[in-house]
Formats: C-alpha cells, sequence, structure tokens
C-alpha cells in the first residue's frame, strides 16, 4: 500500500435485489449501479446521497458484508475470498449507526471490545485482555473503571465509543462508518466526530463515511462521492462539492443543509456533558 494506491477500491460494484411487485409477482430492482470508488490512506471520504440511493448497500460490499452482483472490491490492490477473508476482516473495520442495537445487551464492555482481537486470533497482547481493553478506553475517552460495566449504563455517545474502541482494537487501516453519528444528539455527535478525527491523526486510518447529513459531512470529509439513485453522480474535495458542484442533484442536497446546526452544536458541547442517552 504504498504511493498513490487507493487503501480499499471497489471496481464497477453492482447490487441488486429481488422486491415484491404487484399480483404477487417479484421483481429484480437493480441498488447499486457500476459503482467505482478509491479511498486513499489518511483520507475521509464521505459518501452521501438521500435515503435509498444505496449508500449502504455500497458501503456493506465494500465491507464485503454482502457480496456484489458484478464487481470486485480489493484492499491494497488484491482481492481477498475464503481463507483470506479473516486478514481482511481485520484491515476493514465498521462502525454501525445504533450502537445499542450494534453492541451486545449481555456483555460486558471488556468482552465486547476484545471480541473481534480474540475472533480474529490475534496474539494475546503482552499485558493482557484486560489491559489492552482500558487503553482502548482510555483512548476513545471511556473511563478504563467502567469495562465490566453493560452497554446500557452508557449513554449513546459513550456507546458509539465502544463501537469506535471495537474497531480500533485490531488496527485496520479502513474504518468504515455507517451513519456512526446520526442517532447521536448534535453536541455528542461533535464531539464523536472530533474523536474519530484525533483517532486518524494519531494512526492514518482511512474512513469511509456514509451519511445524509451534509453537516456532518462539511465537518469531517476530505473528499466526498455524491449517490443517486444507485449511481456516483459526482465526487470532488469538500471545497469543490461544497462551493462548486456540478451537478444539479448535488446542488439540491447541499441547498438542505441547515447552516447553524454545529454553531448551536459547538455551544452546547461546552456545557452539556454527555449524560443522557441519545
Ligand atoms: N437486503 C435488501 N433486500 C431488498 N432490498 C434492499 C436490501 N437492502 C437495501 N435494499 C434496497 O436498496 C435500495 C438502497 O438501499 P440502501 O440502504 O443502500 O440506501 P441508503 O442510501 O443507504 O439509504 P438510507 O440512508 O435510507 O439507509 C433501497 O431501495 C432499499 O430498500
Amino acid at each position: 500500500m504504498s504511493g498513490n494506491a487507493p487503501v480499499l477500491a471497489g471496481k464497477n460494484l453492482t447490487r441488486r435485489f429481488s422486491r415484491r411487485a404487484s399480483f404477487g409477482r417479484t421483481e429484480t430492482f437493480t441498488a447499486v449501479d457500476d459503482v467505482s470508488l478509491e479511498l486513499h490512506s489518511g483520507e475521509t471520504l464521505a459518501l452521501v446521497g438521500e435515503s435509498g440511493s444505496g449508500k449502504s448497500t455500497t458501503a456493506r460490499m465494500l465491507a464485503q458484508l454482502i457480496t456484489p452482483s458484478d464487481g470486485t472490491v480489493e484492499l491494497g490492490g488484491r482481492q481477498y475470498a475464503g481463507r483470506r477473508l479473516g486478514e481482511f476482516r481485520r484491515q476493514v473495520q465498521v462502525v454501525f449507526q445504533d450502537p445499542f442495537s450494534s453492541l451486545n445487551p449481555r456483555h460486558r464492555v471488556e468482552q465486547i471490545i476484545s471480541a473481534p482481537m480474540r475472533y480474529l486470533d490475534l496474539p494475546k497482547p503482552a499485558g493482557g485482555w484486560t489491559a489492552r481493553v482500558k487503553e482502548l478506553m482510555e483512548r476513545v475517552g471511556l473511563n478504563p473503571d467502567h469495562s465490566q460495566r453493560f452497554p446500557s449504563q452508557f449513554s449513546g455517545g459513550q456507546a458509539q465509543r465502544i463501537g469506535i474502541a471495537r474497531a480500533i482494537a485490531v488496527e485496520p487501516s479502513v474504518v468504515i462508518c455507517d451513519e456512526a453519528v446520526s442517532a447521536l444528539d448534535v453536541s455528542v455527535q461533535a464531539r464523536v466526530l472530533e474523536l474519530l478525527r484525533e483517532l486518524q491523526q494519531q494512526d492514518h486510518y482511512s474512513y469511509l463515511f456514509i451519511t445524509h447529513d451534509l453537516a456532518v459531512v462539511r465537518e469531517i470529509a476530505h473528499r466526498i462521492a455524491v449517490m443517486s439513485q444507485g449511481k456516483i453522480v459526482e465526487t470532488g474535495d469538500r471545497q469543490q462539492i461544497f462551493t462548486n458542484p456540478q451537478q444539479e442533484y448535488t446542488r439540491t442536497l447541499l441547498a438542505a443543509v441547515p447552516q447553524i446546526k454545529y454553531q448551536r452544536a459547538a455551544a452546547a458541547g461546552q456545557a452539556a456533558p454527555e449524560t443522557g442517552r441519545t
């Protein structure tokens, strides 16, 4: 993974699903249609578009959680399948939207954060799992003394920090954030975005950020890919997309961005600790 080669690339990804049509028939429709995307080392690429445009399906194909109907996924220029999928899973981690439904409510935080390290057969750290989990909890701004608590004992923002700790535990090169801050209150959201930025500066993660929220995109993205009806309609760096969008669809999306959202969040963030579940 050197030079300008992408860390993660989707090439001509297509995904068809069948759905029920009228008169009890089923029909095939194309949710993602010939999408190619490249994610480079240390960058944050935001994939944006309205609901149903195919963002999550694209992300799931890129994470190899679902199989493309056509097209390929390459990590560092290579395809990973079969037994080598384990290495892909270590390198490409996903943080999902709803922290509570993506964390097992019956497991303690230590078990949750250490799970990928165990599943992927990583060598036991010199200081043991507990010490490694506590170190990860500190990195994401959680109190390491809470490692024996259950997810329900945390706020929404804290629970998403647990999900982030679990993702970075295996030292991935790519973290796919699928609407990772969408369920959070706006001031909590701003602080989780700040954490993600800090982690990227320290460890050079490449983020693919799936979101319908352009205020979030403006905060975090280096580059933006705009999706509509299963296709990428425009790609550019953040500045270009926000100041000089080329496509009508992008202009319409941008027109809906609440301008003051993050000014409010910044003010609220100083006053409000992450207490309630959001
Ligand atoms: N497993 C599935 N079976 C059938 N249809 C699906 C499946 N997953 C997604 N779809 C359909 O594919 C289309 C794209 O969905 P997708 O979730 O990728 O869009 P999205 O842009 O992420 O939207 P949202 O922001 O609402 O999640 C939608 O019409 C959706 O209903």
